[in-house]
């Protein structure tokens, strides 16, 4: 089983406030320079590494001054942005001792939400992480309103594991794993091996954060895992204490807890994307069009013989053929105005109409669902 974290190309690592801030009192370097060694091994083993951090408002509690965590939005914001500057520079510094640059990523849930901001952060974080710089990610927590919060990190985790569809989130935090029940609590607690992410028993186990500084607790944990399933990433909580946690889990030892994904990759996205659409216009595609794409290929300019509504880039788009029938759907990769100019060119001919080429393909294949 624990070769599913093994083989894992592309990975989402997730550190927890209490980790990172070594409970609150302050950012805990050595942790990091310890993370980062590990993730700098992985990497020169061909693996790419994206890191969600927790910790600004810990951090900015700490530099501040101030003796606990506050209550009001506002010095809660006031926190994060003073802490988030103090992370991402400890993370610069560690990174740099194994000659890797850092990035600051900060989201927001509406990026997430808006499929234009979607398909931006997904080519950004892409880039990102072929460039061989190492994203560290944080909610935007400075700007972000409860209506659009993530909250916790691990749903920031899973959220980013779709994303940048990584094969494996690890969730590093101040435990072995998930226990039958909060072991804080119940000192007869038992750790979990492994099981099935979508497994509803893991969900009752689960209790919220263990301190003060964290928000999440476990149950976050389980859900983050459930979320990773469905774009087929498998999920690792384990201790961020334990001695190179992520290199044994890469040379696949049996640490924490695995909770498992049971499809696979592209049938979970593609589930995702048949259920979650609200379509904002209409391909007309031709003959060949319509033979290409039940043949599994990307949808191409060139076989477009009309574009009906108003769109953004990342919009969903249903796919009919000459005869009004429809045969799936997916998202597109450039605008109405922008797809109406290049239809019916051949790709190699998008950068001369348009002045700029985003993408060869108007919709990639792993963004469609053909009937
Ligand atoms: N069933 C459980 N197994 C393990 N930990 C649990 C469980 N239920 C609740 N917890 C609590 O969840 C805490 C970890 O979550 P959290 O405090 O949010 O940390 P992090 O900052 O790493 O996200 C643990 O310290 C523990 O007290
Ligand atoms: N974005 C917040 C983290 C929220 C939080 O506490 O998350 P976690 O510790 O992962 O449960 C911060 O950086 O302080």
């Amino acid at each position: 089983m624990r070769t599913k974290i093994r083989d894992a190309r592309r990975l989402v690592v997730k550190v927890g406030s209490a980790l990172v801030t070594n409970n609150g009192t302050g950012l805990d370097k050595e942790a990091m320079a310890d993370w980062a060694r590990q993730i700098a091994t992985l990497r020169d083993a061909g693996k790419q590494v994206a890191l969600v951090s927790s910790g600004a408002i810990a951090a900015g509690v700490q530099r501040l001054g101030w003796k606990k965590r506050p209550h009001e939005m506002h010095r809660l914001q006031a926190a994060a942005a003073v802490g988030q500057m103090g992370l991402v520079e400890a993370y610069e510094e560690v990174f740099a001792r194994h000659g890797l640059h850092t990035a600051q990523i900060l989201l927001t849930h509406d990026d997430l939400a808006d499929r234009k901001r979607y398909l931006n952060a997904r080519s950004t974080l892409n880039t990102l992480l072929d460039l061989g710089v190492v994203p560290i990610i944080n909610e935007n927590d400075t700007i972000v309103t409860d209506e659009i919060k993530f909250g916790d990190n691990d749903t920031l985790g899973a959220l980013v594991a779709n994303l940048i569809e990584a094969d494996a989130l690890i969730i590093l935090t101040d435990q072995q794993g998930l226990y039958t029940a909060d072991p804080r609590r119940d000192p007869a607690a038992e750790l979990i091996a492994e099981g099935k992410a979508e497994d509803r028993r893991f969900e009752a186990m689960a209790g919220g954060a263990g301190s003060g500084i964290s928000k999440g607790g476990m149950i976050t944990k389980v859900r983050a895992a459930q979320r990773a399933a469905r774009s087929g990433a498998h999920t690792c909580i384990t201790s961020g204490r334990e001695a190179d946690a992520l290199l044994r889990l890469a040379a696949g030892d049996s640490l924490g807890t695995l909770l498992y994904a049971t499809s696979t990759p592209l049938q979970a996205r593609k589930q995702w994307l048949a259920d979650h659409l609200q379509l904002a216009g209409s391909l007309v595609l031709d003959a060949g069009a319509v033979a290409a794409l039940r043949a599994g290929r990307s949808l191409l300019p060139v076989g477009v013989t009309e574009v009906r509504g108003e769109f953004e880039r990342g919009a969903a788009v249903s796919l009919h053929d000459e005869a009004g029938g429809e045969l799936g759907r997916g998202l597109i990769n450039y605008n109405s105005t922008e797809a109406r100019r290049i239809a019916r060119k051949a790709s190699g001919e998008i950068e001369a109409v348009l002045g700029y080429l985003d993408e060869p393909e108007l919709i990639h294949r792993d963004n469609m669902v053909v009937r």
